[in-house]
């Protein structure tokens, strides 16, 4: 996870300030790439402990095509409650827009059922693209996540918008076009989660697994992480062998895999280090 830190660096080193959205600030870089051989070993940062329960329950309830964040909260996961109605509505986000697209005809695509199946038949397409930017659901970004949950839009514009599948010598690699990236608390999570979608869908499609390409639009450090206990602590670490991963049980669909299903060995990180959200 070498290439983590070094983007963290580059950041810190050649980021300019930028204000944003949430009115906390950044340090901010535009268009960055980074790639993690998934044979080498599962990318879960070592450099401090990432909660992973968090990491494998926000992927399975994606995939369930839920948005009811009270869904997560029954397994323990607090992650989004920032962003929820007081009954758990968080707009139509990524579970709507990957299981059920809807079209000005009616009709719902299920892209993630969809994309399993093409990449059975037809391997070598070019197509094998899931998209959750849904211009139509977007939220009003004068409005509170709340309020726009009420509106019937998502409470937050995806931020992993869009990744593509390739299949090449039997093996599924990956890469997430990622428009804004919260480098210190955000960027590990979504690392081990599109590296967990990856070896989810490879073992569904018989195949091994290849890359994840991570390519980030606006990716950025909050001001108030870079402190000397949080980003420079960070950066003072010596990354560790990585972890592997183990699915215990192959299920009938990509959509019935339990959280029992899924074991990390080896996994002896360096502690967490505690950051505030910014919301
Ligand atoms: N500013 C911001 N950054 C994000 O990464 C982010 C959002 N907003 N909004 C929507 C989701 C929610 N995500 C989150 C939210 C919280 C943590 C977080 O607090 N992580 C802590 C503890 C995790 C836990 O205990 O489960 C960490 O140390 O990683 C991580 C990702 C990712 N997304
Ligand atoms: O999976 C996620 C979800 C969100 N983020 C971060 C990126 C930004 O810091 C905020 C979203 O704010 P916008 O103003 O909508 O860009 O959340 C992330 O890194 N990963």
């Amino acid at each position: 996870m070498r290439a983590y830190l070094d983007l963290v660096r580059d950041v810190v080193d050649n980021g300019l300030d930028k204000g944003d959205r949430t009115g906390v600030g950044t340090r901010s870089l535009f268009g960055r790439q980074v790639r993690f051989d998934l044979q080498e070993g599962f990318p879960l940062l070592t450099t401090k402990r990432v909660h992973l329960k968090s990491v494998i329950h926000e992927l399975l309830w994606f995939l369930s095509g839920s948005t009811d964040n009270r869904d997560l909260r029954e397994r323990g996961v607090s992650i989004w409650d920032e962003w929820a109605t007081e009954d758990g509505d968080l707009g139509p986000i990524y579970g709507a827009q990957w299981r059920s697209w809807r079209c000005p005809d009616g009709r719902v695509i299920d892209q993630l059922a969809e994309l399993v199946e093409t990449i059975r038949t037809r391997p070598n397409s070019r197509r094998l693209v899931v998209s959750a930017w849904n211009p139509a659901d977007l939220p009003d970004e004068s409005c509170s996540p709340q309020d726009n949950a009420r509106a019937g839009r998502m409470s937050l514009a995806p931020c992993h918008c869009l990744f593509q599948f390739y299949v090449a010598e039997g093996r599924l690699s990956c890469q997430l076009y990622q428009r804004s990236a919260d480098l210190f608390l955000g960027v590990p999570f979504n690392i081990a989660s599109y590296a967990l979608l990856t070896h989810l869908i490879a073992d569904q499609c018989d195949l091994a697994v290849g890359e994840f390409v991570h390519t980030f639009g606006d990716l950025h450090l909050y001001r108030n992480h870079l402190t000397p206990e949080i980003v420079f602590a960070q950066l003072e670490r010596t990354p560790k062998a990585l972890p592997r991963l183990e699915l215990k049980r192959r299920p009938e669909t990509l959509f019935d895999y339990r959280f029992e299903d899924i074991e990390i060995l080896g996994y002896d990180p360096a502690p967490a280090i505690r950051a505030p959200i910014a919301v």
